[in-house]
């Protein structure tokens, strides 16, 4: 009698690329280099794109789905997609013995593209876990940070994906305070903002660094704490695309909402509220007011 060989269905691995958001953001100053230096609170939300990865012999290769996927344009899955290049420097960091393979990554692309919110980042953040664990690379979390800094400013926040304190241009990283249970509505209205041209128009002194306090008690607390703060980026996107003004005063209307602000260089919006269940009812109800905007409520991670 033969013995019944049992495979294993293919190992499916999986990995969530989350949305950042920038509950304050200060530019604090300017490099020689042009570049701005900045002081950041920065927190991950539910929402997030979805990479998965099906390894075999073949070539690696990358395919894009999701809402967004097409609007990444016509080379979008080749070497240039963060995720690709994030392969690129992890297979030459990777340790002797890994076992490096090809095979398929494919991208959910959930989040709207250079909105502010770090998608590309967090993808490649992603890849680069994703891709160690999978190939048994043992690359450690210093020389992941050293990679994901080559990659873009946001990418060394996106590799934890928790909550932390941002300065420098994205390099140095801190724990930030510990949150209160809160919820949070995501908006975009599909009106995309170039990132220098933010920087660029943003006029005026500099913003101090943030004085923060170890913990946020309530929801309302770090409302009043926020409300210290600001984003310098703001201003600037609103007077670039005025659209994101409206995006705002929606947010801030938007019943039980504590605070709107924009994250990052924009256009997206977030407002805060006391609970996650909040944050989901009035982003269904937002997104049937406003089918043509992206719209996401939850819980933060
Ligand atoms: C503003 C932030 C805050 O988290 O988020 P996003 O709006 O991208 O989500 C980031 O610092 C975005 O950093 P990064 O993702 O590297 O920005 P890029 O698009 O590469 O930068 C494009 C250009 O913006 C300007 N720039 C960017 C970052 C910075 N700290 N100072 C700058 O002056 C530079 O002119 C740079 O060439
Ligand atoms: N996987 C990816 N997802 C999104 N953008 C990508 C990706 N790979 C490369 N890019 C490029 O990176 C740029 C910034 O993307 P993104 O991280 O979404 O911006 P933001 O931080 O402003 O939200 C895009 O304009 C796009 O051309």
């Amino acid at each position: 009698m033969s013995a019944t060989v049992l495979t294993a269905p293919q190992s499916i691995l999986t990995e969530e690329a989350h949305a950042k958001i920038n509950l304050y953001l200060h530019v604090t100053g300017k490099r020689p280099d042009g570049y701005h230096l900045l002081d950041s609170l920065v927190v991950f939300a539910g929402a997030g794109d979805r990479l998965t990865y099906f390894p075999d012999s073949t070539p690696l290769t990358l395919e894009l789905g999701g809402r967004f996927g097409a609007t990444l344009g016509a080379d979008a899955a080749g070497p240039d997609n963060l995720v690709m290049k994030a392969a690129s420097l992890l297979r030459a960091a990777s340790k002797p013995g890994a076992r490096i393979q090809g095979g398929r990554l494919v991208l959910e692309k959930n989040l709207p593209v250079a909105s502010g919110i770090g998608g590309g980042s967090a993808d490649a953040a992603a890849a680069l876990r994703l891709l160690n664990r999978a190939w048994h690379a043992g690359v450690e979390t210093s020389t992941l940070l050293q990679l994901a800094e080559q990659l873009g400013a946001d990418v060394p926040v996106c590799l934890a994906s928790q909550t932390a304190r941002m300065e420098g241009i994205g390099e140095h990283l801190s724990a930030g305070p510990v949150l209160p249970d809160c919820g949070m509505v995501l908006v975009n209205c599909g009106v995309g903002v170039s990132t220098p041209e933010v920087f660029r128009k943003r006029e005026g002194a500099f913003h101090a660094r943030a004085d923060l306090p170890t913990r946020w008690a309530s929801a309302q607390d770090l409302v009043d704490s926020l409300a210290q703060q600001t984003n310098s980026l703001e201003a600037p996107a609103c007077q670039i695309c005025p659209p994101v003004q409206d995006v705002l005063t929606t947010l801030a209307h938007l019943p039980e909402a504590l605070l709107a602000r924009m994250s990052g260089s924009g256009a997206t919006c977030f407002a805060l509220f006391s609970t996650p269940d909040q944050a989901y009812q009035a982003a269904q109800h937002l997104a049937e007011q406003q089918p043509d905007w992206w719209v996401w409520g939850g819980a933060l991670v």
